[in-house]
């Protein structure tokens, strides 16, 4: 029994029925289920927005997908996708609503936190970002000394970093390319060093990202920004106001670090860290695309958003895509979860899914206070499909884990390419089709000795298959197709947690490392004697001393 009264996830009925359903379907061969099917290429597709979602060529049957339904609806998914929805606390180890769906909400929606509609601030906010945006797109915003700003340093780490960092890649295609964009996370100097070390401070503007603006790196990256821009400018500290803005919930500690709080863009405890670039997080994404194309990208948001909240189970794509990893997961012991995209621009997709998906799920202690019996979120990992299939593709075909994939591909190439390179786009997409079928259907001994390979490489080149997949493509990616993505992951990491029962809104898990990180930095500096330090730690930062000749 969970200290919440009901029943241990996997003492309940549906969980049980799973288990005895995997056990009957034994080693299913994809090559069994298409022959014993042949509508299943069509019959195994979803539609969400402009996603076409193909799941045929996973070790799934009609049974299964009904059995993994009823194991969402035993565990009241729909009840707390609702909760969330109205607003309720459902992160409540913080005590806090759970409302990135309000962040694209239409102006006119109603979502309410202890009774108040939270829409007409997110959209106060928006206007006041597409003012600033429009300002600084059109030079009328200057720096200190009057001249425009060309460069936008973001500074910021986890989920105030990997959004807009993931996103300005994404839709490059779609930005200003008069204004250079970077992205400035790791304390390692050496990251502010490479971003401003072209750059003219006078044309320079930093957008300083950080939901509670206490985050150390972020901080000590921001201070050191703020002395190079003064050091470069020769100015004092009334240069900041036109060089600074922040994002942010806390005010106080952005007017403690000298920004005008005029300059600031808010957002609210409800928006999680990993859950923000829609909001004011994505200024500058909001500066590289332009605000027409930002709030395209939250209407794609908000498509999958309604599709989530009101399709029934049976077509619910996010649950479809959630009940498939918990099938890997919890019934074939999965371990790692790979996302391929079949786009260059989509090169950080799978980094910013790391933290939406691990930082999330990667919790062994569930929402009622008990350590939890079966497995939560899988090791998120991937980087764009074509560089992946001469490096670790062969361990996917070839070796001896179980890895479900997501392939990620679009019908177009971004319409600016030259059509010698858009012609290059059958080529790529060739190899995203041919990867999925030689995953799902391998290539039997027998086919192998029918190419007149000698018998004693015939095992080498024999390809087992049944490598499931689910293959994801859209016509082509647009600020809103980027949303529905998005969205997509988010909902899908959503029910997951649901069905295992943990809290996927706090993030404990990232504290120990901080405090440890404090108390450490003594010793380096000044070779003070910390206590609690164990032995290992001790030897290796007196090491560390030695090298630095200190
Ligand atoms: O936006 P901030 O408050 O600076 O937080 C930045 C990041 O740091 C934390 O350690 C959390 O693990 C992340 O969820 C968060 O996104």
């Amino acid at each position: 029994m969970n200290a919440d009264g009901r029943t241990r996830l996997n003492q309940t009925p549906e969980w049980t029925a799973l288990a005895k359903h995997r056990e009957e379907l034994g080693e299913v061969r994809l090559r069994e289920l298409f022959a014993a099917d042949p509508g299943r290429g069509t019959g195994y597709t979803a539609q969400v927005g402009d996603l076409h979602i193909d799941y045929s060529k996973h070790l799934v049957t009609d049974e299964t997908l009904r059995l993994l339904r009823e194991l969402a609806a035993a565990t009241d998914v729909f009840g707390l996708r609702d909760a969330m929805f109205r607003g309720e606390k459902i992160n409540t180890t913080e005590n806090r609503a759970v409302l990135h769906i309000a962040l694209r909400a239409a102006r006119d929606a109603v979502v309410e936190v202890d009774g108040e509609n939270v829409v007409p601030q997110v959209h106060a906010v928006l206007d006041k970002m597409a003012g600033f945006a429009d300002r600084v797109r059109s030079g009328e915003w200057t720096g200190h000394t009057g001249k425009r700003i060309k460069n936008v340093v973001n500074i910021g780490i986890g989920g105030s970093d990997l959004g807009p960092a993931m996103a300005y890649e994404v839709l490059r295609a779609y930005t200003d390319r008069d204004l250079t964009v970077r992205f400035v996370s790791n304390v390692d100097g050496a990251d502010l060093h490479e971003a401003t070390r072209d750059l003219d401070a006078a044309e320079t503007l930093f957008v300083i990202a950080s939901k509670t603006f206490t985050t150390i790196e972020t901080i000590t990256n921001a201070t050191s920004a703020r002395e190079w821009l003064l050091g470069e400018l020769k100015a004092g500290q009334e240069a900041v106001a036109q060089h600074f803005v922040a994002l942010s919930t806390n005010a106080g500690k952005v007017a403690d670090f000298g920004i005008d709080t005029a300059n600031m863009f808010e957002f609210w405890d409800w928006v999680g860290g990993r859950y923000s670039y829609d909001s004011a997080i994505g200024l500058s994404l909001m500066i590289a695309i332009g605000p027409d194309r930002f709030r395209e990208m939250l209407d794609g948001f908000r498509i999958v958003d309604e599709h989530f909240r009101t399709a029934p189970a049976e077509s619910n794509v996010p649950l479809l895509l959630g009940l498939l990893g918990i099938w890997y997961g919890n019934f074939h012991d999965a371990q790692s979860h790979a996302v391929l995209p079949y786009s260059h621009y989509l090169s950080k997709f799978t980094a910013y899914l790391q933290q939406l998906d691990m930082e999330s799920n990667g919790k062994y202690v569930g929402r009622d206070g008990l350590a939890v019996d079966w497995q939560t979120g899988p090791v998120v990992w991937g980087t764009p499909g074509t560089n992946g299939q001469h490096a670790y593709y062969q361990l996917i075909h070839q070796g001896t884990k179980l890895i479900p994939a997501d392939f990620i591909g679009f019908a177009e190439p971004v319409a600016e390419l030259s059509e010698g390179l858009k012609a290059q786009h059958d080529l790529l997409m060739a190899n995203f089709f041919a990867q999925t079928q030689a995953l799902a259907f391998g290539k039997t001994p027998d086919e192998v000795r029918a190419e007149g390979v000698p018998e004693e490489l015939v095992a080498h080149k024999t390809f087992l298959g049944n490598h499931p997949t689910t293959t994801i493509l859209a016509k082509e990616l647009t600020p809103s197709v980027l949303g529905q993505l998005v969205a997509l992951y988010e909902h899908k990491v959503f029910m997951q947690g649901a069905v295992w029962n943990i809290d996927s809104f706090d993030q404990w898990g990232v504290e120990l490392g901080k405090v440890l990180a404090k108390r450490v930095e003594p010793a380096l500096t000044e070779g003070a004697d910390v206590p609690g330090l164990d032995a290992s730690t001790r030897a290796l930062v007196a090491k560390y001393r030695e090298l630095r000749g200190r």
